[in-house]
């Protein structure tokens, strides 16, 4: 036997997660691969060892327990992995995703099996570019990376937070089906200002304060220079790092890079595509609308700036758009007295007297749309809920901060304190509400319902840059899946048992765009769906690109 053939046959071949088929190995390929005597006899198909699978799953006491099965079998055979998550999404994504990945995130040091993808920390600074080339894979596409600065609504966790990128470059695949080999996630581990985390034994990161803003900028440059080498051509999504730092880093290389930030630019794409169905079932119109935020970190000051964008494009000005919106975080009102404002809050700096009050700021402002983006679960208390109804119809409350604990108020909440009048979306998705005899369908504004799409356009089409004006076709795109009979009920988002299908056609909508943009690099075929359904990834044996 060759070196060659034991690197792909027997054990080897049965450790590698991309090319395992474990039981359902046929009787040649054993023969073929050296793999007899290595299996039971019974020769299985994929749908039976997902039976299996399924036969596990329920048998664990809890989500966590299942994350963790289900990440164990990603690392022995990822086609079962894949086929079993895309089974059944509205089931496995809220596992393998947000919620259930903050627990995993919160327990990662002592949960930890096996490590994914790659971790870089701060003091490799000058050897990134090889280091990258240690990734196995050359055709990497895209790469998920955070420095856990702030890992959903949990603050600052550090290396703790590397089942972010894991979990989201899953859902490109699980929900747009982007092939996973040319998936990395990676943690830039720059220590953290966590000291519980730091003295605890079994935290597997850097036990040190992260360093200045001006170095986290240089270890940056140095990483998107080193990735951009490597694997030319990759997208670089930016995940969870802190508000001020998301913000300056999508700053500095939106223009010169293909490079995107999820919370900022995917949580505004959602936002936009909530509002539009929420404003389809009201009948009314963007313009018109008063907007306040609760939060103006990355999510808050990126879903204001898209919103303004979306506003522009409905035929205001910038100054009446910006005008339409306002921002209360931790001080209180965003006002023009505040001498804590960073650049991108200034702008909405409101010509008002203080106050840290959040029911009084509604009661002053009268906004018809109220947006969570705080991490602080129950500030939409019911003073607050109630002073949205008592100036709007339908007042339109989205509490999109997560996980579930830190949401700013629960869909039961807002529709009980409104009499359910309120349009409600929440990050995660929470039962529907039974009020009067009637059945509400709270929406789950979640990025993932655009993040995965403009990952499969993006694949498709290979552009140099996206843009905002990209997640706000991905907005409509999304919005213009919710048809009449759903939005009747209240729903404001597609359903997400059909996630694979919504995708699709997003990702179709933001390629058209970018083949109408002259961004793409590839040519535009005749039919472009039918192009992108040709190359996605189907969770089949023999179905890897390598
Ligand atoms: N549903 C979805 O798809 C998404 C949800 N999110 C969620 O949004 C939340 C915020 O994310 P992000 O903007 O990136 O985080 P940031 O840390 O950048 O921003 C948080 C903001 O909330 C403010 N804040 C803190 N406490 C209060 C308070 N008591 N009252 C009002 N504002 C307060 C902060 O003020 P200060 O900075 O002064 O402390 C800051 O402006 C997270 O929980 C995250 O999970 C994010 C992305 C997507
Ligand atoms: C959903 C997401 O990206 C967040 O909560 O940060
Ligand atoms: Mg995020």
């Amino acid at each position: 036997m060759t070196m060659a053939d034991a690197m792909t046959s027997g054990p080897v071949l049965l450790n590698d997660p991309l090319r395992n088929k474990g039981t359902a190995f046929t009787t040649e390929e054993r023969r073929d691969s050296r793999l007899e005597g290595l299996l039971p006899a019974a020769v299985e198909t994929l749908g039976r060892q997902v039976e299996r699978v399924l036969g596990h799953l329920e048998a664990k006491p809890n989500d966590l327990e299942r994350y963790i099965y289900l990440q164990n079998l990603c690392d022995i055979n990822e086609t079962l992995f894949y086929a079993t998550v895309m089974s059944d999404p509205a089931r496995f994504v809220p596992i393998v995703y947000d919620p259930t990945i903050a627990d995993a995130c919160l327990q990662y040091g002592h949960i930890f099996r096996r490590p994914r993808g790659m971790y870089l920390t701060r003091h490799m600074k000058g050897r990134f570019a090889a280091i990258l080339g240690n990734w196995p894979i050359r055709d990497v596409r895209f790469i998920c990376i955070s420095s856990g600065g702030r890992i959903l609504g949990l603050g600052d966790i550090g290396v703790n937070g590397a089942p972010i990128p894991i979990g989201k470059l899953q859902l490109y695949t699980a929900c747009a089906a982007v092939p996973p080999d040319c998936l990395l996630p990676i943690h830039l581990d720059i220590g953290t200002t966590n000291a519980t985390l730091r003295a605890d034994p079994l935290y597997p990161g850097l036990r040190e304060e992260p360093p200045t803003p001006d170095e986290v900028d240089a270890l940056v440059d140095e990483f998107v220079a080193a990735a951009n080498s490597v694997f030319p051509g990759v997208c670089i999504h930016f995940e969870d790092w802190k508000g001020s730092d998301a913000i300056r880093l999508l700053a500095r290389y939106k223009d010169e890079h293909l490079v995107y930030n999820d919370d900022i630019q995917g949580t505004a794409s959602v936002t936009i595509a909530g509002l539009t169905t929420a404003l389809q079932i009201k009948g009314e119109k963007l313009v018109d609308q008063r907007i306040l935020f609760a939060g103006a970190g990355s999510a808050g000051i990126g879903i204001a700036d898209m919103i303004v964008e979306a506003m522009i494009d409905e035929g205001l000005g910038k100054d009446d758009a910006r005008a339409r919106i306002s921002l209360f975080d931790v001080n209180g009102l965003i006002e023009q007295g505040r001498k804590d404002l960073n650049p991108s809050q200034q702008a909405y700096a409101r010509d008002l007297k203080p106050t840290k009050s959040l029911a009084d700021s509604v009661e002053l402002l009268k906004p018809t749309i109220l947006i969570g983006v705080s991490t602080v679960g129950g500030l939409f208390t019911e003073e607050v809920v109630r002073n949205m109804a008592k100036h709007a119809d339908r007042p339109i409350i989205f509490a999109l901060s997560n996980p579930t604990d830190k949401a700013e108020c629960t869909p039961e909440q807002a529709y009980g304190w409104t009499d359910g009048k309120a349009l409600v979306a929440t990050g995660v998705q929470f039962p529907d509400v039974e009020i009067g005899g009637k059945t509400f369908h709270p929406g789950q504004a979640n990025n993932f319902y655009v993040f995965p799409a403009v990952g499969l356009a993006v694949y498709a089409t290979r552009p140099e840059r996206i843009d905002d004006k990209l997640f706000i076709q991905a907005a409509r795109g999304s919005a213009d899946q919710v048809g009449r009979s759903d939005r009747d009920k209240g729903m404001l988002f597609p359903r997400q048992e059909n996630i694979l299908e919504t995708e699709l056609t997003t990702a179709t909508r933001i390629a058209e765009y970018l083949f109408d943009q002259g961004r793409a690099t590839v040519e535009r075929p005749p039919d472009v769906r039918a192009w992108i359904e040709g190359m996605i990834y189907k969770p089949a044996y023999g179905a890897s690109r390598t």
